[in-house]
């Protein structure tokens, strides 16, 4: 499947995606093309529009290319695709309530991962996912674009050298929330022929079909996402962690309070709220709905960063142009511009390193979001040990939240019997 269409050279790695709506056939499908290293050989999706747009995409790509003759596969069922053995590796393009599943069945499949955020539906399917990961010796790479933007790399290395002192708190700012990305019809109907929507629901619980839920606004169901705390969070908080060397931790004290819509409403996630977090080494941060930023407060002044990639602002403007030693400059890795994550993805494979963002560094930084969705509808103070990923005192509602029930068959303890083996 190279280039005379025979046999894949070794040096470029075969790309199949699993869900191809928007941000996977655009920005992920335009990502992978402009990837030297990377060929896409397939696709999958449950909607069969957008599989045949997928198709038709990379086809049309890759014939002026490699020749006119060439056919990517299409697949509705995503079992099909990680048992392709002419994929190297996946990139997992779906609603968040399938990322773990299909990313878990990919790495039993010995595929590399590039799984989109929000990692996860749940705290305690992240937790499985970061394990499964470690232990695959696969390249895995949480999709976040954030760390390969130049302004956030700035950031960050200016607060982890220590410019602006100690950091006591950082402001996470998110976007407000749920709303329709386009007009589409509230009410309960059929599903519309072309969509397998027994398999788009997946592990959720079973509901009627609802346009206002699929594609981009099943962002704004709880059964599905998380809502902008994920969804947003998902970007934010990772940078946080990152600077502040919690990547690897997590808070120990969470309270918040959120807005929720009825929770039988056609969305049910919080439309504005405002979560308090206390981490192990006293630091304090607070995430609420704004506009996509960050601020970190330190004992030496701060520094701001206000809109997705806005420009970064201090209170004292020379410590920006701050010089800092090599050691202490952070690595930029190669990009196109834009989508590094996909960049540094094939180095890692071709390197045989860890991409910058592993499961274990998406899974805590999701959970950061998800906590504050359980301490927002709890209502009241948790506390966390971020190292057993426990509530302390046994906190049993809250324990509950950490997880859900899976409707059969979408569930973990399935994925290995989806597996060929051999
Ligand atoms: N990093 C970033 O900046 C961004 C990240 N994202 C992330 O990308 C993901 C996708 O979001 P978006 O593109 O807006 O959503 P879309 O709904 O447009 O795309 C998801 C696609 O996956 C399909 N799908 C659903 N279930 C399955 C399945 N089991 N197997 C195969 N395909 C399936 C959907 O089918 P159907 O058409 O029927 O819904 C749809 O085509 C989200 O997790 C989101 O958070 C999104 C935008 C930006
Ligand atoms: O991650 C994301 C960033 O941009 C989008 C909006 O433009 C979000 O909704 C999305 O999920």
């Amino acid at each position: 499947l190279g280039r005379d269409g025979h046999t894949a050279p070794s040096e470029r790695i075969v790309m199949g995606q699993i869900g191809s709506g928007d941000h996977g056939s655009g920005w992920n499908m335009d990502r992978m093309f402009a990837n030297e290293d990377q060929q896409v050989l397939a696709v999958c999706d449950v909607d069969s529009n957008h599989l045949a747009h997928a198709e038709t995409k990379v086809n049309k790509h890759y014939s002026s290319k490699l020749g006119s003759d060439y056919r990517c596969k299409a697949y509705s069922d995503f079992r099909d695709l990680v048992n392709d053995k002419d994929i190297d590796a996946v990139h997992v393009g779906t609603p968040d309530h399938w990322h773990v599943i299909a990313a878990l069945a990919a790495l039993k499949a010995g595929k590399h991962v590039i799984c989109e955020k929000p990692l996860s539906l749940t705290l305690s399917e992240g937790r499985i996912l970061a394990d499964v990961a470690k232990q695959s010796g696969k390249v895995f790479q949480t999709a976040s674009e954030n760390r390969s933007i130049e302004s956030y790399i700035r950031m960050v290395e200016l607060v982890k050298a220590g410019v602006f002192g100690e950091i006591k708190h950082v402001k996470i700012l998110l976007p407000p929330s749920n709303r329709h990305r386009q007009a589409v019809d509230p009410t309960l109907g059929k599903p519309p022929s072309g969509l397998d929507y027994e398999m788009w629901q997946g592990q959720a619980t079973e509901m009627p079909y609802c346009e206002s839920r699929v594609h981009y606004n099943f962002r704004w169901h709880l059964a599905y996402s998380g809502g902008v705390i994920t969804d947003w969070g998902a970007h934010m908080i990772d940078l946080a962690h990152w600077a502040t060397g919690n990547e690897l931790t997590g808070p120990v004290e969470i309270e918040g309070k959120g807005e929720f819509p009825p929770r039988d409403g056609i969305w049910n996630t919080a439309t504005s709220f405002k979560v308090n977090y206390r981490y192990p080494s006293g630091l304090t941060t607070e995430l609420f709905t704004d506009a996509p930023g960050l601020k970190f407060e330190g004992t030496n002044g701060w520094i701001l960063s206000r809109g997705w990639r806005g420009p970064v602002k201090s209170n004292r403007p020379e410590l920006l142009e701050t010089v800092l030693p090599e050691e202490k400059r952070l690595r930029r890795p190669r990009t196109d511009g834009q989508g590094g994550e996909h960049m540094d993805f094939s180095d890692a494979i071709k390197e045989g390193r860890q991409a910058y963002a592993p499961a274990e560094i998406g899974h805590r930084t999701i959970s950061v979001a998800h906590l504050g969705n359980i301490a927002m509808q709890l209502g009241r103070r948790l506390r966390w040990d971020p190292d057993q990923e426990k509530f302390a005192d046994g906190d049993a509602a809250a324990t509950a939240m950490l997880r859900r029930e899976q409707r059969e068959p979408w569930t973990i303890d399935n994925v290995d019997s989806w597996i060929n083996v051999g």
